[in-house]
């Protein structure tokens, strides 16, 4: 069994990732500054606070709980917000994944699980993406997620660091015991924005952009529920643990939704009509997005058993109604 420092284990994704290893039977060990992270959500393990920005806040964590192997899922990760200050997602996201990636090696901690994603991929025409497809982000957030698979690349020439990057689509839903869940503020995921409309917690939701070359004209997204997700992260602790080689997994289900078709599943689920209003295009937005992919099928073995559309809305209603992070 092995002990994984967690970067980001307060956040999202993190936290979810944090439960399925503790169930699996390994120690998680939270990193985090808790700058969109919650103190509530680190219930599976230890927790150290730091900045990947701080080199020797890092070195002191490997010295102190000498990890295996290392899940980074700490990052910045909004499309809008990158768009309109790149130099923040510069400067976290590269920057603070060199700190870590330099510490981890120089620990000799050598087994690395990365948190990539789908819009590192751009825009493509009637292209299915696949792991091999061209990398042609549209925004500084993707930009700064394949400049770190490239900085990973090469130290695994230099160094000998192992790694799989997985590269998410859409992670939605929440743990269906109800004991983590998505909780950003300000929220601009599609699924938690468009539940806070039907609750009233917000006015209404914008549809960012009705003008798309897409069947009902919104984009469309392929949508992977986080419990699946973090299921494949075990998945590739253990394929490296096991001696096998660097590789890339798209993780998504290869099913596209546009924000038109995700909207009348949430009325099937929760019995309400979803306030909502068109608006202009987001910048950076890419047209759509959607894994063609089953590489992590087949070479890791991964079962998605709760990525249906209904499923991740109920599991996230479910959440926005009896979960929430006080601090
Ligand atoms: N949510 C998605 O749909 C999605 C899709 C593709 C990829 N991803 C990637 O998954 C990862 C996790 O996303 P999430 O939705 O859980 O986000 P999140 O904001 O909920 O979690 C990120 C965590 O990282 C921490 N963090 C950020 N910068 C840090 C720093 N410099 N030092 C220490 N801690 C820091 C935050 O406090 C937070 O707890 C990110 O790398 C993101 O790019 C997410
Ligand atoms: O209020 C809203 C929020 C979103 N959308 C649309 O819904 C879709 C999904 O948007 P969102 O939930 O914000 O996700 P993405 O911008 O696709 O980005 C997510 O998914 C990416 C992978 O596709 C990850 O890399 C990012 O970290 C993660 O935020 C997009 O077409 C948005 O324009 C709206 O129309 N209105």
């Amino acid at each position: 069994m092995a002990k994984v420092l967690v970067t980001g284990g307060a956040g999202y994704i993190g936290s979810h990732a944090c439960k399925a290893l503790r169930a699996a039977g390994h120690t998680p060990v939270t990193f985090d500054n808790f700058s969109t992270g919650w103190r509530d959500a680190v219930k599976f393990g230890p927790a150290e606070e730091g900045d990947l920005l701080d080199r020797a806040r890092l070195d002191e964590v490997f010295a102190t709980h000498r990890p295996d192997a290392v899940m980074h899922f700490a990052a910045f990760s909004q499309v809008g917000e990158a768009m309109a200050k790149p130099g923040l997602y510069w400067r976290n996201n590269v920057m603070g994944s060199l700190n870590l990636i330099e510490a981890a090696v120089a620990a000799g901690c050598m087994d690395f699980v990365f948190s990539s994603t789908c819009a590192t991929y751009g825009e493509h025409d009637n292209v299915v993406l696949d792991e091999e497809t061209p990398q042609q982000p549209l925004n500084a957030y993707g930009a700064s997620k394949r400049a770190i698979e490239e900085i990973l690349r090469d130290f695994e020439a230099a160094h000998g660091l192992r790694h799989v990057i997985f590269r998410y689509f859409n992670v939605a839903g929440a743990d269906p015991d109800g004991e983590v869940g998505e909780h950003h503020r300000p929220e601009t995921h599609l699924i938690p924005v468009m539940l806070e409309a039907v609750d009233g917690t917000r006015p209404g939701l914008t549809i960012h952009g009705t003008d798309y070359d897409t069947p009902d004209g919104t984009c469309i997204r392929d949508y992977v529920h986080v419990c699946d997700l973090v299921d494949a992260h075990v998945l590739g602790l253990d394929w490296l643990r096991a001696g096998k080689p660097s590789r890339v997994f798209n993780l998504g289900t290869g099913t596209g939704f546009s924000v038109r078709q995700v909207i009348d599943a949430s009325r099937a689920v929760t019995n309400r009509e979803v306030p909502h209003t068109e608006g202009p295009r987001r910048a950076g937005d890419a047209t759509k997005l959607v894994s063609g992919s089953t590489r992590a099928e087949s070479e890791l073995g991964w079962h998605p058993t709760r990525s249906t559309m209904p499923q991740m809305i109920a599991d996230a209603w479910l959440w926005h109604r009896t979960g929430r992070y006080e601090s």
